[in-house]
């Protein structure tokens, strides 16, 4: 496969006169973790549902596994794997017979079955009904039927939704491990800490545009907030300083915030400034503002994960 999982150029798609997707372009690394986010109705489900041939687009190409979208949906579909938060899971199925189901479907062997409930943790309840499982481990199990078949690219869309920070965390950390194996990951999640955590790269979808695409530190370096914080060991260094750098004083006397995107050539300028004074601070961290700025900053609407997830 080359190294790219998905290529989006020029997305389109509308319901009626409702224009959802209004020209997307997408790249995601193979063996990377991708995160799409965006309010209520930006029309995160529908480019999911069109990368994962569900529906099709009205304009706009995409290669999905290198192959393309359209001219061979088929072959897309033999590559991926899609894991909902309204899972395909049968609750009144035990986790080994949901299993069994999926390996029927993909046509895979049965010899895969104990390798991936023991993956999941799920030996132990694999003779159980769905029905008794907690929240995290239907999750689980899903997950362990979306890679039945070994999918390259998997989309998860809010994989964490309604689980406690316990089995959030657990997902994560399974998230993350199939990364190493080398599977490339579609994420789209309500929760911007998430996107934080995992994500390699992020793009912030609103009203079927993408707003804003990079890494999780680039997004936060674009928006005002972020501040370089200098500690000095007595309040006269830190009060020259201020005066150098035209830099408040925090109301310990001794700590410095000087406003900057905090990258490197900034802070380069920065610490040359200092030295050619001979100034020394003696700790130097950069502040960055968090997702949920950068999601208000760009959206113009806060976001609330709890509302939202309690829909
Ligand atoms: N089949 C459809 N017919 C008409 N409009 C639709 C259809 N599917 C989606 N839409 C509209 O397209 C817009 C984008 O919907 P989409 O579900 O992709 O958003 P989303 O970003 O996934 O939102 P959410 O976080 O609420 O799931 C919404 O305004 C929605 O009402």
């Amino acid at each position: 496969m080359s190294d790219s999982a998905i290529e989006v150029a020029g997305l389109r798609k509308a319901y009626g006169t409702k224009v959802v997707l209004d020209g997307i372009d997408l790249h995601v690394p193979a063996g990377t973790i991708f995160s799409l986010l965006g309010p209520n109705g930006a029309g995160k489900t529908t480019t999911v549902n069109i990368l994962t041939t569900l529906i099709q687009a009205d304009g706009g190409s995409a290669r999905v596994a290198g192959q393309d979208l359209i001219r061979n949906a088929k072959g897309v579909r033999a590559r991926i794997g899609v894991t909902g938060q309204f899972a395909a899971v049968d609750d009144l199925l035990t986790g080994q017979e949901n299993l069994q189901l999926m390996v029927d479907l993909k046509r895979a062997d049965s010899a895969v079955i104990p390798g991936l409930l023991e993956r999941f943790d799920l030996t132990a309840a694999a003779q159980k009904p769905v029905a008794t499982y907690s929240g995290g481990m239907r999750r689980k199990l899903d997950l362990a039927m979306t890679l039945v078949g070994d999918p390259q690219i998997i989309f998860l869309d809010e994989p964490t939704t309604g689980l406690d920070p316990r089995s959030r965390r657990t997902m994560w950390d399974i998230i993350r491990d199939l990364v190493a194996g080398g599977v490339t990951i579609f994420l789209t999640t309500q929760y911007l800490e998430e996107a934080d955590q995992l994500a390699d790269r992020i793009a912030v979808l609103d009203q079927g545009r993408l707003v804003a695409q990079g890494t999780p530190a680039e997004l936060k370096r674009q928006i005002p907030g972020s501040h370089v914080r200098l500690r000095f060991g007595d309040a006269a260094s830190a009060s020259s300083a201020a005066d150098l750098l035209g830099a408040t004083r925090d109301e310990d006397g001794v700590t410095l915030r000087v406003p900057g995107d905090g990258g490197t050539a900034a802070l380069r300028d920065l610490l040359n400034r200092l030295d050619d004074h001979g100034a020394h601070a003696e700790e130097l961290s950069v502040h960055t503002p968090d997702l949920d700025d950068v999601f208000l900053a760009l959206t113009g609407r806060p976001h609330h994960a709890e509302e939202a997830s309690n829909r």
